[in-house]
């Protein structure tokens, strides 16, 4: 069994009068696929937001291969190695798919703006190997030939594909997926889903949010499921399917038969 890479601790987060998070405990080793699911209003993005820094936690602490993160400063997680995409895709809609990644890149330029003001050499080559880096992103996800389009032309499933090689252009070492299969058809669906067991081949560590239970069960090493805020059971798909609790708060006997 391997180290585990994310390790967060009695994580609680509240707004106003909704406690979104209650002492959420997890693990999610190095090399596996982790899916956290559970109904609308579980707290599944809230724990998502604190993961990547957009949200300080009230209570608890995330560990990332044995280092505190500095919750609630989103570009020093993502410094530290941790990518994600969103539930709502947000990519740049005016720039081609290629510039979408090669932003992505920045975050891992040495270079700076002045060398890139005044073209040194140094910024020169810099620029050049993103763009051939970004290239092999997108070929990696499977859209290169859509690379001088227009993000905004691409279809959904290319979108979110594009949206994940953004994030892989970070050199991140656990990438985290919120929603991707929301709104694809079930060729998009399949898709996906071949293109993360590929990310898990090739040694990334993925945290899944989804409402496909489908997806989940059938992808997932392991998988949380939360309930208003609280976790509810955390064990490999065959466990959990069949998880009273989880069945009685969120599956339902269908999806436990699935
Ligand atoms: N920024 C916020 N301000 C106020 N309340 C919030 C905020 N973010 C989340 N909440 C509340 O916290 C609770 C958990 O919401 P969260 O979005 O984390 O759940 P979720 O499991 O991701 O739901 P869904 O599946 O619908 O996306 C909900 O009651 C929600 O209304």
């Amino acid at each position: 069994m391997s180290a585990p890479l994310l390790e967060a601790r009695g994580i609680s987060k509240r707004f106003g009068g909704v406690q979104a998070l209650r002492e959420v405990s997890l693990s999610i080793r190095a090399g596996e696929v982790y899916g956290l699911i559970g109904p609308n209003g579980a707290g599944k993005t809230s724990f998502f937001n604190v993961l990547t820094g957009l949200y300080s936690a009230d209570q608890g602490e995330v560990r990332f291969d044995g280092q505190p993160l500095p919750l609630g400063v989103p570009h020093r997680i993502a410094g530290l190695g941790i990518a994600r995409t969103f539930q709502n895709i947000r990519l740049f809609g005016a720039m081609s798919a290629l510039e979408n990644v090669m932003v992505g890149r920045h975050i891992r330029l040495h270079t700076g703006v002045l060398g890139a003001i005044l073209r040194t050499p140094a910024a020169r080559r810099e620029e050049a190997d993103t763009e051939a880096r970004a290239h092999a992103l997108l070929r990696y996800v499977g859209i290169d030939r859509l690379a001088n389009q227009q993000a905004t032309h691409l279809s959904y499933g290319d979108q979110r594909r594009l949206e994940i090689a953004r994030a892989l252009a970070t050199e991140p070492r656990l990438l985290a997926l919120d929603e991707p299969a929301a709104g694809m058809n079930a060729t998009e669906t399949a898709g996906l889903r071949a293109l993360i067991e590929k990310l898990r081949g090739d040694g990334m560590t993925v945290l899944l949010i989804e409402h496909d239970v489908k997806l989940v069960m059938g992808l997932c090493d392991r998988v949380a499921v939360l309930d208003y805020g609280e976790k509810i059971a955390e064990d490999v798909p065959d466990v959990v399917r069949r998880d009273p609790r989880v069945i009685a708060a969120y599956l339902g006997r269908e999806a436990a038969d699935a």
